[in-house]
Order: C-alpha cells, then structure tokens, then sequence
C-alpha cells in the first residue's frame, strides 16, 4: 500500500509566472499530471506545500482517482528537504510503509519506473550487486541514478528513517538533499536496470522554454 508524496512547495522563480505546480501544460495543470501518472502505482497522495498554495492544487486534483492529503509547511521556504521532511511525516499516518517522492514539475514520470523503485526498497525482483549476502532483504530507501547524480527527489523512501534523516540533516545546518541518503540503507538503481524505462521520467520542468517544450511534446 505505497503512498505518493508531491513537493510543491517552491516559489517557481525560474518559471517566473505564478506557480508551476498549477500552471496549465497543454491542458491540465502540471500537478494533476504528475498525480496522474502516479495513480495507477500508490493508494493515496500526499501534496507537500505552502498554506497559500492549498486552494489552487486543490481545485487541480478535483476528481482525482485516489485520496488525496495536504502536508503543509509549518515554514515556508526552507527547502525541498524540509518539504520531503513534511510530507513523508504525513505518510506516517496513512497505512503506507514506503512512499515515492516526486516534484511537482515532473510530468513525464514513468509509472513503471515509480513501481519497479518500490519493488527495489521492498527488497523483491532485487539483482543487488552491494549486498550478495542479502540480496532481497527491504531497504530504508531506493534511489535511481541514470548519471553521476542520485535523483533524490524521484525516489522511493521508508517514510519514518527518511523523515527522521531530514530532521537530523536539517537540525544540523546541511540543506543538500543527499545528506539524509547517507544515513539510510539504501539500494542504488542505475545502468542497465533503468534501460526498459523512459528516461523522460527524471525531466522536470523549471523554466519558461522548458515548459512550452514540454507542451509541444504532451500536443504531439
Ligand atoms: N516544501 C518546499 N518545497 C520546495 C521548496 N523549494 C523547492 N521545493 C520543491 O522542490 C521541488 C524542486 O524544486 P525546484 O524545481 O527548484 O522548484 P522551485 O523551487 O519552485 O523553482 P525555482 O524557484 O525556479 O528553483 C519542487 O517540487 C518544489 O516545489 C521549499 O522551500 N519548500
Ligand atoms: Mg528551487
């Protein structure tokens, strides 16, 4: 019974034009395709986000297929490792061990991708290369890696140990979103195991040019 936890909680400087999380993409706002590309994989969707923000994400997830919670900032602006903090504390409450963390300007994730992750940290369908002894024992965490760089903010998180990293990692002054990885056991996904998904998934849509591309992809 996974969860999806949506970071939205940013102020889209570089979008630049109000608040991406709800900006129209070819139709339908930019969060309602991340929370619909996540329904078919998790039972029930945590929106991290500012208290100003609530109506208008609210009214973009109208309708939508799963259940759906707010996890609001108690301060605003302290960054996506606070907001995955806030949201993965949510979690907590719901019936779900695991949650996939995504951003809310990723409209081209792979539900595929979001499910095989979860089979990752649950320790299934595992050809661990780290951990020969063990190969399929649960994992705290599972994070892709298609380059040099871990996609922390597309990611499968054990919600208590994760939040619990974040609110160490934030105590102690560090705002870099891997800090917290490090305290987990965590499976790194990358290589030939993300061949057969769409790379198009870690996309994320930060600018003005990166937004009308996005739409003449989503109108082709
Ligand atoms: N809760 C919370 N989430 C944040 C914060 N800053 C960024 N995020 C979220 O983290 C994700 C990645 O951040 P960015 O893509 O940089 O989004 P952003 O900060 O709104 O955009 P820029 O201002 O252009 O950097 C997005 O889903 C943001 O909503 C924050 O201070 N608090
Ligand atoms: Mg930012």
């Amino acid at each position: 019974m996974p969860a999806g936890v949506v970071l939205a909680g940013g102020r889209s400087t570089r979008f630049g034009e109000g608040d991406k999380a709800v900006a129209d993409l070819a139709g339908v706002p930019m969060i309602r395709r991340v929370a619909d590309r996540l329904a078919p994989v998790v039972d029930v969707l945590v929106v991290n986000c500012r208290a100003d923000q609530r109506g208008a994400i609210a009214a973009a997830l109208d309708g939508y297929d799963r259940p759906v919670r707010f996890a609001i900032d108690p301060d605003p602006d302290e960054g996506p490792m606070a907001g995955i903090r806030t949201g993965l504390r949510e979690v907590e409450t719901t019936d779900s061990r695991y949650a996939f963390v995504a951003a809310c300007d990723m409209p081209f994730l792979d539900p595929d991708l979001v499910a095989y992750l979860f089979e990752r940290a649950r320790g299934r369908d595992a050809d661990e290369r780290e951990s020969p002894s063990d190969p399929r024992r649960s994992r705290d965490a599972a994070v892709p890696r298609p380059t040099d760089w871990f996609e922390t903010i597309h990611a499968v998180y054990r919600a208590r140990p994760m939040a619990d990293a974040c609110d160490a990692a934030l105590a102690a002054g560090e705002s870099k979103i891997i800090e917290p990885l490090f305290e987990l056991d965590y499976a790194v996904v990358e290589g030939e195991e993300l061949d057969r998904f769409d790379a198009d998934s870690f996309e994320n849509v930060n600018t003005r040019e990166e937004f009308e591309a996005a739409e003449e992809r989503l109108r082709e």
